[in-house]
């Protein structure tokens, strides 16, 4: 049975992958969504996600439960194994990743489309704000990883600037997943 592809949405915080994803779930039926592990604190929302202690989480990780695991922002982040499943009944299967794991990601997923979306400083420190998720401290070290590059040896990259309007980023993705539809 063949696996769909997993799609890797990543680039700085508040560039909107999450909104990306979100969009596209909804607008393309055999797309779907992977539900993150976050040991994100009680009282910061999100995306769609589970979230557990830091004690659950390492026991997760115990037992396997994850295809892939990183810390980041002082946090700990899992993909479940369960994305298996879905990529046997879905088109594709879209994840928020660090760039940090991509290479991983790749070994662990062999076919691995990474969506790196961009955006200006000034358009990232405006919608990190906007989003109020974090304070203005974690906002401006978030913004501290704004340029992080990408790692060589990713076999599929598509760039993707997320400056203008959500609904033309949605497009533009599309038009490079589907090119027959261009
Ligand atoms: N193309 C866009 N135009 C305007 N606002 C956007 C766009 N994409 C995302 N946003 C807004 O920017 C903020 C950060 O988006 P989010 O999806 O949380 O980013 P990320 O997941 O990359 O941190 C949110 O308030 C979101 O509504
Ligand atoms: O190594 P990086 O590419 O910089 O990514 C670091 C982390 O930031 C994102 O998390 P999250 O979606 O929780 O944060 P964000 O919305 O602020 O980007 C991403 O999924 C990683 O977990």
């Amino acid at each position: 049975m063949s696996l769909a592809p997993v799609i890797a949405i990543v680039g700085p915080s508040g560039v909107g992958k999450d909104s990306v994803i979100e969009a596209l779930d909804a607008r393309v039926p055999g797309i779907h969504r992977v539900r993150r592990v976050i040991t994100r604190p009680e009282g910061e929302q999100g995306e769609d996600f589970d979230r557990v202690s830091v004690d659950r989480f390492r026991q997760m990780v115990a037992q396997g439960a994850f295809a892939l695991h990183w810390p980041a922002h002082g946090l700990f982040y899992g993909v479940p194994k369960t994305v298996e499943e879905l990529r046997k009944q879905a088109d594709g299967v879209m994840v928020n990743l660090s760039r940090s794991v991509l290479l991983q990601a790749q070994e662990v997923f062999g076919d691995l489309v990474v969506i790196s979306l961009t955006a200006e400083p000034e358009v990232l420190a405006h919608r990190l704000s906007a989003r109020g998720r974090e304070g203005v401290a974690e906002q401006a070290r978030r913004m501290t990883r704004a340029k992080a590059s990408l790692p060589e040896g990713l076999v599929r990259v598509i760039e993707i600037d997320n400056s203008g309007s959500l609904e033309s980023t949605i497009d533009t993705i599309l038009d490079h997943l589907q090119p027959e539809r261009a």
